[in-house]
C-alpha cells in the first residue's frame, strides 16, 4: 500500500520516530513516503496516513494542526493513525494530554492515537524557548523508546494486512 509519513517536528526528535515508523512499514512492503506536514498538498494519493508531531506549550505543532485543517475530508476517507512526542523525564512529565490530540483524533477518525515520551536539548532551543522550559522546570535528556516506537508502528502494519485482505 502506498502510506504516508507526516511528522511535525521543531529539533528533530520526532521525526526521527516518523523515521522508525516508515521503516517498520517498508519492512512490512509497503510503499513508504515520509513528507512534511507543510509540503504535503494533497492526501489522496495515500492509501493510509500516519500523522505525527511534538508537543510546544500544551499544544501540537502548527504544521500538524494547519494539514489537518486544509485535508480534513480527504483524512476521514482513509485509515490513519497519530502519534504525538512529549513528555520527558523520569517520571515523564507533564501528564496532560494536549486537546489538540482529541480534536485531531475526531476529526481525521484516526484509528489509533499512541504518546511517546520525547527528548530535551536544552543546547538547540531558541531564547524564547529556553524561558519557556525553565517555567516548565522539564528535565533535559533524550527520553525517547525507540522500540516502543516500533512495535507502535508493528500494529500498523498488522493493520494494513487485514485491510489489504478485505479489499
Ligand atoms: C518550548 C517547548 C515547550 C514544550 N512543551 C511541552 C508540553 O507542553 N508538553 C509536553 O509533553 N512536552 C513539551 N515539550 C517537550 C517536547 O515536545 C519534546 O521534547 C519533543 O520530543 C520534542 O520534539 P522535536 O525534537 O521533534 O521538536 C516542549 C518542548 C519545548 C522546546
Amino acid at each position: 500500500m502506498r502510506v504516508l509519513v507526516t511528522v511535525a517536528s521543531r529539533h528533530g526528535a520526532t521525526r526521527e520516530m516518523g523515521a522508525e515508523v516508515a521503516a517498520r512499514l517498508r519492512e512490512a512492503g509497503h510503499d513508504v513516503d515520509e513528507v512534511e506536514p507543510d509540503d504535503v498538498e494533497h492526501v489522496d494519493p495515500y492509501d493510509a496516513v500516519v500523522m505525527g508531531s511534538a508537543v510546544y506549550v500544551g499544544r501540537l505543532a502548527l504544521g500538524l494542526r494547519d494539514l489537518v485543517d486544509r485535508q480534513a475530508g480527504q483524512l476521514r476517507q482513509r485509515p490513519s493513525w497519530l502519534f504525538w512526542s512529549g513528555p520527558v523525564g523520569d517520571p515523564p512529565m507533564p501528564e496532560t494530554v494536549p486537546d489538540d490530540v482529541a480534536d485531531i483524533a475526531r476529526t481525521t477518525g484516526a484509528r489509533d492515537v499512541a504518546m511517546f515520551t520525547g527528548r530535551l536539548d536544552r543546547d538547540g532551543l531558541n531564547i524564547s524557548e529556553r524561558a519557556l522550559v525553565a517555567l516548565t522546570r522539564a528535565d533535559a535528556g533524550d527520553y525517547r523508546d525507540l522500540e516502543a516506537v516500533r512495535t507502535w508502528a508493528g500494529s500498523i502494519a498488522t493493520a494494513l494486512r487485514a485491510i489489504q485482505q478485505d479489499a
